[in-house]
């Protein structure tokens, strides 16, 4: 196990404002670098890396993303009772290292699983993705006993599902992790909710029902259709042992969230998307979160930023 890293986590981006009322704290006031025997949390990691969306042919910038989303997290009201860690980041050092980078990703998420914590990984572009599962894969190849069944979950305008033969890039990574699980005889279950027909091409929609993905379009999700789609959202659920959620950022609207490489004109509002995110957070199977795409670059206010502490926010409090 390489533990070197914990001398160098950077919590510089961990302040903001401090009240002088009893039981008022915020999660800068409460978040502690990663120690060996931390008691389990959560434990963030950045993924500081933008060569995936890069070689998409996007905005880059979200390299970036780690360290404004710290801060935007950093002044939010702390409501939880068991603990935050922060774990670090891992660095991408530019196109040649995009998949050593994510190797070392993959590392860090297995290592976090087996103290116990739930890794939350914070992108860079969703190339962060192929990193995060494979830590997940390698932690539960580890274990004793059959494999549990996986579901992946993502918000996203994008099915990300682009044929890796190709390019391995930010467009590509559930597309990688169906073969990865083809490779080793495990099914491939993924949910992908908030689609634009507008922004995925025929070939994409193709893939999706070849692979058999829960597919719901961005003008689907509805308040009157709420209900029932928290429902499908269960019964996905159901027939996964472990859930790894994953949240791209540009499925909000652009007006919510316009710090992104490709912002959507429609999208799925937060005030959507929250709820359907509780569903996910309450089912007891969540074993894995990461949150993708935030590029500071582009943002306006830190309007994404925000968003995205939000969303973070929010999925830590039943802990
Ligand atoms: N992660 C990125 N995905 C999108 C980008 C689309 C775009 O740049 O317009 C994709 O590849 O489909
Ligand atoms: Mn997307
Ligand atoms: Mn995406």
């Amino acid at each position: 196990m390489n533990s070197s890293y914990l001398d160098t986590i950077d919590m510089s981006p961990w302040a903001g404002r401090e009240d002088p009322e009893a039981d008022s704290l915020r999660w800068h006031q409460v978040i502690e670098p990663l120690k060996p025997s931390a008691a389990p949390g959560v434990a963030l990691v950045g993924f500081a890396c933008d060569a995936g969306v890069a070689r998409n042919r996007g905005r880059i910038g979200a390299a970036k993303g780690p360290r404004a989303l710290r801060q935007a997290l950093a002044p939010l009201a702390w409501h939880r009772q068991a603990p935050a860690h922060d774990a670090g980041d891992i660095a991408c050092h530019g196109d040649d290292d995009m998949e050593a980078a994510q190797a070392r990703l993959a590392e860090r998420v297995a290592e976090l699983m087996g103290q116990g914590h739930l890794p939350i990984v914070l992108g860079g572009g969703h190339e962060v993705a192929f990193g995060s599962w494979s830590g997940l894969a390698r932690h539960l190849e580890d274990g004793d006993g059959p494999v549990p069944t996986v579901g992946i979950i993502n918000f996203d305008a994008h099915f990300d599902l682009r044929d890796p033969a190709q390019v391995r890039s930010s467009g590509t990574p559930f597309a990688q992790i169906a073969d990865a699980c083809e490779a080793r005889g495990w099914p491939f279950r993924y949910a992908c909710l908030g689609v634009s027909r507008a922004a995925n091409t025929r070939a994409l929609f193709s893939r999706a029902a070849e692979l058999d993905v829960l597919v719901r379009e961005d003008h689907e999700i509805t308040p009157a259709r709420l209900e029932r789609l928290g429902d499908e959202l269960d019964a996905f659920i159901g027939q996964c042992d472990l859930v790894y959620l994953t949240l791209d950022i540009d499925v909000l609207p652009a007006c919510e969230a316009p710090g992104v490489s490709a912002p959507a004109a429609h999208g799925v509002p937060l005030a959507l998307l929250e709820p359907l995110l509780t569903r996910v957070r309450d089912s007891g199977k969540l074993a894995l979160v990461d949150l993708a795409e935030l590029n500071p670059d582009v943002d306006i206010d830190q309007r994404t930023a925000r968003a995205a502490a939000r969303l973070i926010h929010h999925l830590t409090l039943n802990g």
